[in-house]
């Protein structure tokens, strides 16, 4: 049975200015190229080695010296790739390649109604109030946006993927940027066409992503709202967050996936340490004064102790009492106990699912006075440097970041120019390591090396600990 057509929407092949009239390039500001064209040498005509190509500008017709044979106007010229729609599984309509299409071809334009963001953020509010699933408006510049949920291209049923065949570029057209779809690599007939909205999409209603790509981020645009990185280490999930206050005027709704996916797994391997208790198999839980990680089972036991994924899953099952504990923000402190975790409420999700996510703050040193090795000692200390100079770094991007947030009102890092967002995404994605490192290698050398009786772990001039104590 033949699916029903798409929700009807006017068909335009150029971009339609509601808030104000199309840019007049002036005469000293068209770019005119080097190029020739020679009739014996066809590539001469504005190809790879043009100087506008070079620039993303598209060559001027009339000012060309390759007059018609000028291949840099493909925007101006609607030169599409062949495509078709498809109705797809979960995820609406879609579009199919309909011919081979080539890496770095241009596929077609995304077009819509040039609108401000201000509008922008007037229709993406109104069409969620309608209830409407699927979004059109992506980002055009820090000011303005396209909107194409009522008039606009083909491109406007391209599907977003975490691993695409395409991607989004901006190219300057007689003096207005218009935003084209590119493909990233060779894309044989019949193949779905995407590319990753994170960036560009304006948003809409929080979806899942069913991209099904092995690196799928979950939710579209999930990069957008503020970075997750769900790290599985033997059966334990540590959810790294960031902090979204750091790019955001207001607080930007994190989602916790955890929340979400109530499995088996327990959401934490960091707990606060508590008095002697019998677990379930009547062993004594020790006290030991000090941070302790995922496992209440004495890890001093016999000295040295293999740790392996099971010693790991019976640790965490001994754990869940401590994550409850964890929780009950209005438990009555123990002085004695070193908090290991931190946990804060998060802020309501929008349409009012509210999500609770836990914040970290590790006790690193308490953690490595607890160890054995020197090495180990070591090497989990240049993970926490690593990780503080990834966090002042951010700190000094945020300091640049933060006038142009102002000065657009926005609660998000999408009206900051693009080489400074990037810079931004590749600072996030540093910070991101190098926590992640720190939790690897404190997990790693908790669970292969012997620890230190609480008497050994206290700092002294002696052995040298000393100085951990005023550490960070
Ligand atoms: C620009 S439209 C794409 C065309 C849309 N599928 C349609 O039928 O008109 C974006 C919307 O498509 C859906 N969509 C796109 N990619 C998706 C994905 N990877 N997973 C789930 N839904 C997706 C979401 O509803 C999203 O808001």
């Amino acid at each position: 049975m033949e699916p029903p057509p798409p929700p009807p929407y006017i068909h335009i092949e150029t971009n339609d200015f509601l808030h104000r009239r199309h840019k007049r390039q002036k005469e000293e500001d068209i770019a005119v190229c080097e190029c020739q064209y020679n009739l014996l040498d066809p590539d001469s005509a504005c190809g790879d080695r043009c100087l506008n190509v070079l620039t993303s500008t598209e060559c001027t017709p009339g000012y060309c010296l390759c007059g018609v044979y000028c291949k840099n106007q493909r925007f101006q010229k609607s030169q599409y790739a062949a495509t078709r729609l498809v109705k797809t599984e979960g995820r609406g309509w879609g579009l199919l390649a309909d011919e081979n299409i080539m890496a770095g071809q241009f596929v077609m334009e995304y077009c819509g109604e040039v609108i401000s963001w201000k509008e922008a953020k007037r229709r993406s509010q109104a069409y969620e109030n309608q209830g409407l699933t699927d979004a059109y408006i992506i980002y055009l510049n820090a000011d303005e946006s396209i909107d194409a949920t009522k008039k606009g291209s083909l491109a406007r049923f391209i599907n977003h993927s975490c691993q695409p065949n395409c991607e989004t570029r901006k190219w300057n057209v007689l003096g207005e940027v218009r935003v084209g779809i590119f493909a990233k690599q060779d894309i044989p007939i019949g193949t779905e066409l995407s590319y990753d909205y994170n960036f560009e999409w304006f948003g809409g209603a929080m979806v899942r992503c069913l991209c099904g790509a092995g690196s799928c981020s979950g939710f579209l645009g999930a990069k957008s709202r503020g970075f997750q990185i769900h790290i599985t280490v033997m059966s334990c999930i540590i959810i790294i967050e960031e902090d979204p206050s750091w790019f955001s005027v207001e607080n930007v709704p994190l989602y916790d996936s955890a929340d979400d996916e109530p499995t088996s797994i327990p959401k934490d391997i960091l707990i606060k340490d508590e008095p002697n208790t019998q677990d379930g198999n009547n062993n004594t839980i020790q006290n030991t004064g000090i941070p302790i990680i995922a496992s209440s089972i004495d890890f001093t036991q016999n000295g040295s102790i293999e740790y392996g994924a099971q010693c790991a899953e019976d640790a965490l099952q001994n754990s869940t009492r401590g994550v409850a504990n964890l929780q009950n923000q209005s438990a009555p402190r123990d002085n004695n106990h070193t908090e290991l975790v931190a946990v804060k409420r998060r802020p309501t999700l929008r349409g009012g699912k509210a999500k609770r996510g836990m914040r970290k703050q590790l006790n690193v040193v308490g953690i490595c006075d607890r160890l054995a090795s020197e090495v180990a000692r070591e090497e989990i200390l240049y993970c926490e440097e690593m990780k503080n100079e990834a966090a002042a770094e951010i700190d000094s991007l945020y300091d640049e970041i933060r006038p142009a947030i102002e000065e657009h009102e926005r609660d998000s890092q999408d009206s900051v120019a693009t080489s400074l967002a990037e810079k931004w995404i590749e600072a996030s994605c540093c910070k991101y390591k190098a926590d992640f490192d720190l939790y690897a290698s404190i997990i790693k050398n908790l669970a292969s090396t012997p620890l230190r009786s609480k008497e050994d772990a206290a700092p002294t001039e002696q052995n040298g600990l000393m100085y951990l104590e005023n550490g960070p």
